[in-house]
């Protein structure tokens, strides 16, 4: 049974979740609908979160967002992945990429061949066959034209908030500044009537998108939906955010480099680097943790370093009632791979696609909850891989990464991989084969078996082929620019009116 017709839909908060939501539902549906934003200055938002995935650029696409007027209002920088350091144990790295690795044929991925390649010899590092790790590496970049690669952002969190406010006032996007003191609940429904504010007014809605941050003043604090603690699986639980002074060209990828009880980011924007400190607090004490960022970072530190807490994990439904929870407050997979913010792009985009027009309904509702909960579980499993597998003997918090009970779906995985050497990605889920064999390679998990075509083709060709490769990528990279260079020319450039 549906409930009335949705034509006014209030966002209760107003970071990078809120003014996303604003955008793509006014873009996508504002003709037929109110849009309403709530957010108070007072609270602020959480003030991270400023590494993406290569999903940002089709968000935008969508929006119509022009990419020079983007990059420039939010000192933005390019991205071609991570560079994971001291995972195994210290000294060593690996680079997970976005771009493809190798070349795959309809008859087994290219780490069958890689692998039949480096039993006899002739091949050289698994990186040497991607594009972007050879030009993240080489400190390089350029969109467009035929650079060929594929790419992310570093941003500012919170000028990339108000560009999107920008961007959505003008589609008609009301926004209320003050503090939320409640919720009101329809007394015989139990959905959400109104939002009542601290003087006295009330915000009603038909529909409510709770972008309030990990509060969940909606969706748990009204709702009362429930929270499914991860913590076992992702055991870090706090981060220690620092903003510090750029000491040189803007790397075009994100670090993340492990220490005795986490690890830490560091993103280089435009005009300053982010970073922090991610750990797992009953590991490593917040003054130690502290002590540990200080002696670690590279520039001078522009401002406090701050303490955020969280709970990795997902609240059992993000859509309940008439209230869907986008962002923080729908839950959070801790910022290894930078997925949050592509979880609220494809969130408000299938928010979008699965309107309810006509009034909420259960079918639209478990759909909607189906797919997002698919699609956190696989990224979950992503992440919990790169603390499964890691090499860092004799420290507490990583041996016990090491041996603990992990989902089956990730078991499942790495048993397959470590036996045949083969890697999926399932329909809905969000990291392809390339990004799972980067990972469970650079990981250490050599795979005992693998498919028979490296054999096949005989040493002869293999080499052939593999050496083609690498020279391809050497020369196409050696072409491309410096990626600070491309960066100032690009984000001097004023933007056509
Ligand atoms: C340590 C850390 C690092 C991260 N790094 C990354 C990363 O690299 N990449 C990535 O994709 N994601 C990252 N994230 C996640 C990312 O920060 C968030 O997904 C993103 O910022 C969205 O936050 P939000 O809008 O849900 O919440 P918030 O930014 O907390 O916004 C909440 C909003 O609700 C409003 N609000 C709250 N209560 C009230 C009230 N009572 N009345 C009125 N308004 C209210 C606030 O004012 C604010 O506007 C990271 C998160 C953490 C914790």
């Amino acid at each position: 049974m549906a409930g009335r017709p949705v034509k006014r839909v209030v966002i209760a908060g107003g970071g990078t979740a809120g003014w996303c939501v604003a955008a793509m539902l006014a873009k996508a549906v504002g003709p037929l609908v109110t849009i309403t934003l709530v957010e108070s200055d007072d609270i602020g938002t959480v003030g991270v979160g400023e590494s993406t995935i290569p999903t940002a650029r089709r968000f935008h696409d969508l929006l119509g967002i022009e990419e020079r007027e983007f990059v420039r209002a939010t000192q933005a920088s390019f991205k071609l992945g991570i560079s994971f350091e001291n995972w195994t144990r210290d000294g060593e790295s690996y680079f997970h990429s976005f771009g493809t690795v190798g070349r795959r044929t309809w008859v087994a991925d290219f780490q069958h061949m890689w692998l039949e390649a480096r039993a006899m010899g002739v091949a050289g590092d698994i990186a040497e066959y991607s594009l972007e790790t050879q030009a993240a590496l080489a400190m390089k970049f350029a969109a467009g034209g035929d650079a060929g690669l594929n790419y992310a952002y570093h941003l500012d969190a919170t000028a990339y908030g108000q560009f999107l406010r920008r961007f959505a006032q003008p589609l008609g996007v009301e926004r209320i500044e003050g503090k939320i003191r409640s919720v009101k609940l329809d007394p015989e429904s139990g959905d959400i009537a109104a939002l009542a504010m601290e003087d006295g007014s009330p915000v009603e809605g038909d529909l409510f998108i709770d972008c309030t941050g990990f509060r969940g003043l909606l969706i748990e604090q009204a709702l009362h939906t429930g929270y499914e603690d991860w913590t076992h699986w992702l055991g870090t639980d706090r981060a220690l955010a620092v903003q510090t002074e750029a000491t040189g060209p803007a790397r075009p990828y994100t670090r993340a480099m492990a220490h005795q009880a986490g690890w830490q980011w560091q993103i280089p924007l435009q005009h300053r680097v982010g970073n922090g400190l991610v750990y797992a607090s009953n590991h490593l004490s917040d003054d130690a943790a502290l002590a540990l960022l200080t002696q670690r970072l590279d520039g001078a530190m522009l401002t406090d370093p701050r303490l955020i807490r969280y709970v990795s994990g997902t609240r059992r439904k993000s859509w309940n009632r008439n209230c869907v929870a986008i962002g923080l407050s729908s839950g959070f997979v801790e910022p290894l791979e930078s997925t949050s913010i592509h979880l609220i792009m494809i969130a408000v985009t299938r928010l979008a696609q699965l309107f309810p027009f006509d009034g909420v309904n259960d079918a639209l509702r478990d759909r909607y909850n189906d797919l997002s909960r698919r699609e956190l579980e696989a990224i979950r499993d992503f992440i919990v891989l790169h603390y499964h597998l890691n090499n860092r003997q004799g420290e507490r918090f990583w041996d016990a990464c090491r041996t603990m009970d992990i989902p089956e779906s990730l078991a499942a995985r790495i048993a397959l991989f470590r036996d045949s050497a083969t890697a999926y990605q399932a329909n809905d889920e969000l990291f392809r084969v390339d990004s799972w064999v980067q990972v469970m390679l650079g990981q250490g998990l050599v795979p005992q078996g693998r498919h028979g075509l490296g054999r096949m083709i005989g040493k002869e060709r293999l080499a052939g082929s593999l050496n083609g490769l690498a020279d391809g990528i050497r020369n196409h990279v050696a072409r491309l620019p410096e990626h600070q260079q491309f960066l100032d020319r690009f984000a001097s450039v004023p933007v056509a009116a």
